[in-house]
């Protein structure tokens, strides 16, 4: 990380529960390889991370345990590092194979679009060959058009330390938004098939490690779970898991685990076993009496992805932490963010804008910011004039947050990754087209985004008033941090964070927080522009009488469920009914458009 991001909080922490097999593990790190520039708790960049796992496994060597990493995919869209280059991912690709992953798979956001897949199958997976899994996963080759699998399909290992006889599987979750160059099998055909169930079947095998993007309560990882419990009802499990944004950790018996390691660069997890049995290097023969435990342990720790975190597990400091790999790797994200021009300020924001932090509505809110100002002022095609129009869009569209101050072009892609364009049907019937939106919020959760599964472990909270609870004090470094002071442990110094609850208890952030407040939003949300106004003083489309007729406007991405609300309002409306709207345009332009056209910068 740049000097100025670093070590951010001197607050209280846990210490990692090392074991005698050990876990690094990512997930869902959405190109913010670069950490958060604006909240020094996330701010260690992917070179850090490096150098954090290079001191580790110093450690880990010394103790004679083992250490292994493990990134669960979703490793693109959502960040300028990655996004705002030309191809996309020509800097992040290379960056983040620099990271040494023992286990690695795919999400869905590497398979949205041919290109990804296939710099997956050109790139990701040379680059970690034999440690890649893609085990429902296929790929159509792009210079020959055989379907092959992505990767190979699970591995055998021993690990260096310890001799513990690992077996590995590498899965998706059974998505079906993928372009058409890949094929992913569902969880429950895969695990019928011939390969899996022969792997299962071996009896060398000390630890099955089953990484997937995947939620930990999921289908999918339960199907995978009985599988292989119908053959092995007693040799230990760990999954590792993503796709949810959130930190969980489940308990599926006393010898299966799963851990899944929150979202963009926010998270490190850490998780550790104790008591395996050692097969690969027989601990028996170096010791006649050793008998792997009956019931080994398992821990588990969130780390904050800072520099103060990472000193204090490392037990170094700013001088002694950082490897020459480490330094290299954040000096190719500094380099990248300059090519691609990312701290280029569009205007000021002159508020903190939440997508979860927020209710929505209000004037905290990110959705209400969004369907009250910048779509009305930037969602008109010129050959469409003013007719009066209503706009759809999926909140999953909307990734982070803004905060007060500069809004650079780095934050057009954190607030809104994706390359969706709008399409519309014309002339559409209001009195249909009123009726959508309830309809999309009631019936199709697979719109919801990732932070909605985020909101939904919290205590639901709908109607509480939105408390800061001080959140300056996560992006503003304290008097103390900068002065690089030692703390006092002191309550009231705590700092707003993740206060994470799971299936252990409420001890795994390894960073001691005062608990942020989180709210549902809805799936979809609707604007109404130029809708006839009552009288000639009325600005407000809450002002306005109803049209007969509208243009009905949405991304791209939610048309298949925009078609079947209509067809369940008695529609008929077809793909082909539908057309382009603003041609080239995306929510990453609109939202850059009206900041530089309404946020000024004093
Ligand atoms: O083009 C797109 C692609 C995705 N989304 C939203 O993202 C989530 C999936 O993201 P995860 O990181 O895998 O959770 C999807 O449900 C949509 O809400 C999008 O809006 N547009
Ligand atoms: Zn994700
Ligand atoms: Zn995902």
């Amino acid at each position: 990380a740049q000097p100025s991001a670093s070590p951010p909080l001197s607050a209280p922490l846990r210490d990692l529960p090392w074991g005698q097999l050990n876990f690094l593990h990512t997930t869902d790190t959405h190109g913010w390889h670069a950490g958060h520039l604006q909240e020094p708790s996330f701010s260690a960049d992917w070179g850090d991370y490096i150098s954090f796992a290079e001191r580790l496994h110093e450690k880990a060597d010394d103790e004679g345990v083992d250490l292994l990493l493990v990134d669960t995919g979703d490793r693109i869209e959502g960040n300028g590092l990655y996004d705002a280059s030309d191809p996309k991912g020509k800097y992040t690709l290379e960056i983040f194979g620099e990271q040494d992953i023992d286990v690695i798979c795919s999400g869905n956001h590497e398979l949205y679009k041919a290109n990804s897949s296939n710099n997956e199958y050109d790139e990701t997976v040379p680059n970690f060959l034999g440690n890649y899994l893609a085990s429902n996963l296929d790929i159509f080759d792009p210079k020959t058009g055989e379907q092959r699998p992505l990767a190979q399909r699970y591995k055998k290992f021993t690990t260096k330390n310890q001799g513990i006889r690992i077996l590995a599987f590498g899965f998706l979750y059974d998505f079906t938004g993928n372009a058409n160059n890949t094929v992913v099998k569902k969880v429950e055909d895969t695990i019928k098939d011939k390969w899996f169930q022969q792997a299962i079947r071996d009896r060398d095998v000390d630890l099955f490690l089953v990484i997937g993007h995947i939620q930990l309560r999921s289908q999918e990882f339960a199907r995978i779970y009985r599988a292989i419990r119908e053959q092995q009802w007693d040799v230990p499990i760990q999954f590792l898991g993503g796709h949810t944004h959130i930190r969980d950790y489940a308990k599926y018996d006393s010898k299966a685990y799963a851990l899944e390691s929150g979202r963009y660069m926010e998270t490190i997890g850490f998780m550790s076993i104790t008591g395996l049995s050692t097969g690969g290097k027989s601990n028996e023969a170096a010791d006649p009496d050793f008998k792997p435990s009956a019931s080994p342990s398992f821990s588990r720790r969130y780390i904050d992805n800072n520099l103060f975190s990472f000193y204090h597990h490392t037990s170094l400091n700013e001088s002694t932490f950082p490897t020459e790999h480490g330094r290299n790797v954040s000096s190719m994200i500094s380099s990248a963010r300059k090519k691609l021009q990312l701290d280029k300020t569009y205007g000021c924001a002159p508020r903190d804008y939440w997508t979860n932090r927020a209710p929505y509505p209000s004037k905290h809110s990110i959705f209400s910011w969004l369907g009250d100002e910048v779509l009305p002022g930037t969602v008109c095609d010129p050959k469409r004039g003013d007719k009066p129009r209503m706009v759809l869009t999926n909140t999953g569209a909307i990734r982070f947050d803004i905060f007060k101050g500069p809004f650079t072009v780095d934050n057009s892609y954190t607030v809104s990754p994706f390359t969706s364009g709008f399409r519309y049907i014309k002339d559409v019937p209001f009195s249909v087209a009123k009726r959508l939106l309830q309809i999309l919020n009631q019936e199709v959760p697979q719109l919801w985004p990732a932070s909605k599964s985020f909101a939904s472990k919290m205590p639901a909270q709908p109607n509480q008033a939105h408390t800061s609870h001080g959140l300056e004090h996560v992006y503003q470094p304290s008097e103390q941090m900068r002065l690089g002071k030692a703390h006092t442990y002191d309550e009231k110094d705590l700092t707003p964070g993740y206060t994470t609850t799971d299936d252990g208890g409420s001890d795994g952030d390894d960073t001691i927080h005062v608990p942020i407040t989180f709210f549902r939003v809805p799936s979809c949300l609707e604007s109404r522009i130029d809708f006839p106004p009552t009288s000639a003083s009325a600005t407000h489309s809450s002002d306005s009488v109803e049209p007969v007729l509208i243009d009905l406007i949405y991304v791209d991405f939610i048309q298949s469920y925009v078609l079947l609300a209509l067809k369940f309002l008695g529609t008929d409306y077809q793909d082909g009914d539908t057309e382009v709207y603003m041609q080239g345009r995306d929510m990453t332009s609109l939202i850059a458009e009206w900041v530089q056209g309404h946020w000024d910068c004093e």
